[in-house]
């Protein structure tokens, strides 16, 4: 039963998705609340409220995937969930009309008093000299961030006869042209606009952007807008500047701190604000609460996810043709683990055939997790096998090559020790399945599944009547049994299926038979 922990205030009726995912428990409460059992929380949908730290995962050790009802994810510890293989979606579009919508209406509030005039008609007042604003009309915008949100604001800007300049590293001259808005320097932006507003997500190279420095760079009389993180102008910066009466008004729908409590723009008459509120109507809590709960419930069933933040987002289609090469490549990955004994400093991996078509790193990573299953004590998924692989000091190579030996595909992963190397090679063949296709210098042909014996031996008659003896006499049945080797007399391999593993004291009998020189017990 998959234990589901909704943290925040989320739209009920967008939560129904999750209702068909068999075998759910949906439990709407606090991540603190004491009757929530963190341990046993396998998906943790979060708005902005609740802080995803690395001390929370730490007591979230069945956490596989982490939702976010919204677009920022600074909430959540998005380093630390990678490490942990922790998975984390968030719903990119579904609030973007609803916060460019409220950025628009703070815009028109802040130009014409609207707040100010508001409670002064409240309080019995009529002041109509006193709340004389100014036009959009004409006015030049300056817009920090040109994404999903920024790009909504410049459309209705264009709309209302302002002139928009915008400033997006990422933004191509031929985008901006076809928005009809001038591309610009930050600096350039800051000189020119009569209105500033910011749209990007808060990082390091975003947290005060707008500072003292692009403060004292901007008209006397500029209006700034913050919709999208606090922090992104510097709250301090900006009280300084309207203290000392540069700037003409402020819109804040966020704060660094939130509720802001005591902070030293709120005392200042010409600075508005709202509690975070850019999200929140009726159509966005619904459309993000939907889109995050198909994801999660895509998750469960093991569907591909497309608004991922920590993983690379491929097709229903794609992923369906991926998904028996993604099965071959974890069981490589397994048997290598249970194969190689000793350190190993570099795994690479060959694709050839017809798989060479599809998203190799993708099987590289699927690989990956299948060799550190069990190996070390962390889950290791696509999320986190490349990151993992590094901690450990292992490189990871993949090459394409023209040379499928015989086969339609081939996946080829060579582990690489101090002393020796080990290489598995595997295929899928339509219609019959995986086949592991050579093993360490020997071809061979068996299925990858249950419980599997490889052993290493010289190549001498009534060697396989031995085995089969020793296992007999312990009413051990054989499933299936494959040999394979390089020439009569040498050495030879065979590799055993059986119902269940085999006991400590079956494998010491073998161990005990002169022509064997090695045993490994592979379970998948
Ligand atoms: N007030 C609210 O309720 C809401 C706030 N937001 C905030 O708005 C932000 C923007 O949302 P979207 O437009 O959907 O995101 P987006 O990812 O579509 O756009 C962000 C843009 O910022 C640009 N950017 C990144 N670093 C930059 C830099 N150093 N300088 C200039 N531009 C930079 C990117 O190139 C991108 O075009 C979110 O990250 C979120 O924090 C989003 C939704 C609701
Ligand atoms: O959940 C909310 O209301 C906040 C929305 C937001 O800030 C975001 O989506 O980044």
């Amino acid at each position: 039963m998959y234990q589901i922990l909704v943290a925040d205030s989320i739209n009920a009726e967008g939560l129904e998705p999750l209702l068909g995912l068999k075998e759910a428990e949906i439990i709407q409460k606090k991540t603190n609340d004491p009757e929530v059992n963190l341990d046993q929380i396998d998906a943790l949908l979060v708005r902005s409220a609740t802080k995803v730290t690395e001390k929370l995962l730490n007591q979230m050790p069945s956490l596989k995937i982490i939702a976010r009802a919204g677009v920022g994810v600074d909430n959540i510890d998005v380093p630390a969930a990678t490490k942990k293989g922790i998975i984390v979606i968030n719903a990119p579009d579904g609030n973007t009309i609803s916060t460019a919508e409220h950025t628009f209406a703070m815009m028109a509030s802040l130009l014409r008093n609207i707040p100010q005039a508001h409670s002064s008609v409240k309080n019995k007042e009529w002041k109509r000299n006193a709340f004389i604003g100014t036009e959009l009309y004409g006015k030049r915008l300056g817009i920090v961030g040109m994404g999903r949100i920024g790009s909504e604001i410049a459309k209705r800007a264009k709309v209302f006869g302002m002139n928009v300049n915008v400033f997006d590293p990422f933004l191509t001259k031929e985008r901006a042209a076809k928005l009809g808005v001038e591309s610009s320097t930050l600096d350039e932006l800051l000189v020119a606009a009569d209105i500033i507003t910011v749209h990007t997500p808060l990082t390091p190279e975003t947290k005060g952007i707008i500072n003292e420095e692009a403060l004292k760079k901007t008209k006397k009389g500029v209006y700034l807008l913050n919709c999208a993180r606090g922090g992104i102008i510097d709250e301090q910066d900006l009280a300084t500047y309207v203290g000392n009466g540069h700037v003409g008004g402020v819109a804040l729908d966020v704060f660094e701190t939130e509720p802001p409590g005591e902070h030293p723009l709120l005392k200042y008459e010409n600075v508005i604000v709202t509690p975070h509120l850019g999200a929140s109507t009726k159509e966005a809590q619904l459309n993000v609460a939907t889109q995050v709960a198909k994801e999660v419930r895509y998750f469960f069933e093991d569907l591909p996810v497309s608004n991922s933040i920590n993983l690379p987002a491929i097709s229903k289609d794609i992923f369906e043709k991926i998904q028996p090469f993604h099965q071959i490549s974890k069981q490589i990955g397994y048997i290598l683990s249970q194969c190689v004994k000793e350190g190993v400093h570099e795994l690479s991996i060959t694709y050839s055939g017809s798989v060479t078509n599809l998203e190799t790193s993708y099987l590289t990573k699927a690989m990956l997790s299948g060799f550190f299953k069990n190996r070390i004590d962390v889950n290791v998924n696509e999320v986190n096998a490349l990151l993992t692989a590094k901690e450990r000091g292992i490189t990871v190579g993949e090459k394409i090559s023209t040379d499928a030996f015989g086969y339609d595909n081939c996946i080829t992963v060579s582990a690489k020790g101090e002393e020796n190397a080990f290489t598995v090679r595997g295929t899928f063949i339509d219609h019959y399945g995986p086949r592991i296709v050579y093993l360490n210098g020997f071809n061979i042909d068996f299925l990858p599944e249950g419980n599997l014996l490889y052993i290493q031996h010289m190549d001498r008659p009534g060697v396989i009547g031995h085995v089969g003896q020793i296992l007999g006499d312990q009413g051990i049945n054989i499933a299936t049994m494959q040999v394979g080797r390089k020439q009569a007399g040498g050495e030879a391999i065979m590799v055993l299926a059986f119902d269940k593993p085999l006991n400590d004291h079956a494998l010491a009998s073998l161990e005990k038979l002169d022509e064997i020189v090695s045993i490994n017990s592979i379970n998948l």
